[in-house]
């Protein structure tokens, strides 16, 4: 199966300042992935590169296994202002939806917007952001796309909203072969919907993989004090911290820790994040990478 994602040396500039810089980046198909990072890291320039609305300065970008934006009957995106247009109703919304879209799910869309409660008379423009967002959404999911690309997309949602619309992202992922790249700075929803991670910082990708493989194989160790240098060859240090008499190491390792004096912990999803966000970032190669 092609990847859903691919990036090689991407950049991006605007006239003189870097907004993405030779990013690499492999996402597999068939996964709900959570791209995070800090504000800037240039997720929302990746995405905007992935769908063809941005061309690249450099590198090259592959969705499905064709290059970016030649692939729009397959290819869902939710940018992150939910672009809708101000004049046109809800139910223009939907009509164009079918007509621009050979797999047009219109009992989909409809029902979709009876639930919200969204008047299809309305015009766009005088719909909340929320609103807005849900309606950019259900076009989305209604042209039943391999790949749905959402650029923080319940950011404007209430807390019921943003958990039904995540409901109803996993649910069409789970009735259709649907793969979802979805940025959000919020980790309690990636927790959620998401069983794929991307961390970028500064266009580096900083740890990518399965969720349930990265915390089954990050842990932290809390015992005396040691340098970094002592641990095994098999403990990568994310990252460390010390007193005058105790060390704590975030390390990721595929092997059982064996040393009695640690106590071990289990993280959490946040915890891993954090953590690497929180790193210098790593611009050596190759980029830390956990696939089962
Ligand atoms: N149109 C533009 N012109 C100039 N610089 C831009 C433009 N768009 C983005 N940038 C810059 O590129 C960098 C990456 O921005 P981008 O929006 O991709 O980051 P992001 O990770 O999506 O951030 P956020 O989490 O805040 O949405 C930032 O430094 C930003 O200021």
């Amino acid at each position: 199966m092609n990847a859903a994602l691919q990036a090689h040396g991407l950049g991006k500039k605007y006239g003189r300042r870097w907004a993405l810089t030779d990013c690499d980046l492999e996402v597999p198909s068939g996964h709900v992935v959570g791209l995070v990072g800090p504000n800037g890291a240039g997720k929302s320039t990746l995405l905007n590169l992935s769908v063809g609305m941005l061309s690249p300065t450099t590198g090259s970008v592959e969705v499905l296994g064709q290059p970016a934006g030649t692939q729009q009957a397959k290819v869902g995106y939710v940018a992150q202002d939910t672009p809708t247009y101000a004049r046109l109703s809800v139910a223009d919304h939907l009509r164009l939806g079918a007509h621009l879209n050979p797999e047009w799910d219109d009992s989909l869309a409809q029902q979709r917007i009876q639930r919200l409660r969204l008047d299809p008379k309305q015009r766009a423009g005088k719909l909340s952001g929320g609103q807005r967002a849900q309606l950019a959404l259900t076009l989305g999911l209604a042209k039943r796309p391999e790949l749905l690309i959402l650029d923080e997309p319940v950011a404007a949602l209430d807390p019921l909203a943003r958990r039904e619309f995540l409901q109803d992202l996993m649910e069409a992922v789970a009735e259709q072969e649907l793969s979802v790249v979805l940025s959000s700075h919020l980790v309690s929803d990636v927790e959620r919907s998401c069983d794929y991670l991307v961390v970028l910082v500064d266009s580096r990708v900083q740890v990518n993989g399965e969720i349930d493989t990265l915390l089954a194989t990050h842990h932290r160790l809390t015992g005396p004090r040691r340098t970094a240098k002592e641990l095994p060859g098999d403990q990568y240090v994310v990252n460390e911290s010390h007193t005058d008499r105790q060390s704590s190491f975030l390390i990721r390792t595929d092997r059982p820790i064996l040393d009695p004096s640690w106590s071990v912990t289990q993280l959490t999803l946040e915890d891993l994040v954090l953590a690497y966000m929180g790193r210098e970032v790593q611009s050596e190669r190759p980029v830390l990478e956990v696939q089962r």
